[in-house]
């Protein structure tokens, strides 16, 4: 069950490392959660968008499932975030969630998501959005493996 994050932004922050790894590690086989960290761009706006975009599109491999982050997008509630990723999982497609830069990301990669995942309308920066996905990741595992965890 290969679940990646691609984002933009080179390392985690030390404020984010303790509860990005408090969740990782509680992750057994076959969940595997890994990191791809691409370094933004230098340039602003629209160029930084499109370089940044260029950047993700080329780590997606064609039977990648790709999970946009974006405020705009669709919210689901975890037992559904579960059941989307076993589905994926089940048809034996990688899934890539991806977490844009500073000026988000381009049409280009907006058309290649398979989907586009709102946590909030609220605009959150991107070291707490790849805390929110350990932990989301970590609740999936435990919600399909019908362990307690989650309590509704
Ligand atoms: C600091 S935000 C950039 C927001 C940017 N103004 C935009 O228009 O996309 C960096 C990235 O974090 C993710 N992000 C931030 N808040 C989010 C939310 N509420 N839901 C989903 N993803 C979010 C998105 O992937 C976004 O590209």
């Amino acid at each position: 069950m290969s679940i990646s994050v691609v984002a933009i932004g080179k390392k985690h922050e030390k404020w984010a490392v303790d509860g990005i790894e408090r969740y990782t590690q509680r992750l057994r086989k076959p969940y595997d959660l890994s990191w791809k960290l691409l370094p933004h761009s230098s340039r602003d706006g629209e160029a930084a968008r499109a370089e940044e975009s260029g950047r993700i599109l080329g780590t997606i491999k064609p039977q990648d499932h790709v999970v946009l982050l974006d405020e705009r997008g669709k919210n689901i509630d975890s037992p559904a975030l579960a059941k989307h990723l076993q589905s994926q999982f089940d048809l034996g497609h990688p899934v890539v969630l991806v977490i844009g830069g500073a000026y988000g990301v381009d049409h280009e990669l907006h058309a290649r998501a398979d989907f586009v995942w709102s946590l909030s309308k609220l605009v959150f920066p991107h070291q707490l959005v790849r805390m929110v996905l350990a932990e989301q990741v970590y609740r999936a595992q435990e919600i399909s493996g019908g362990r307690p965890y989650h309590h509704v």
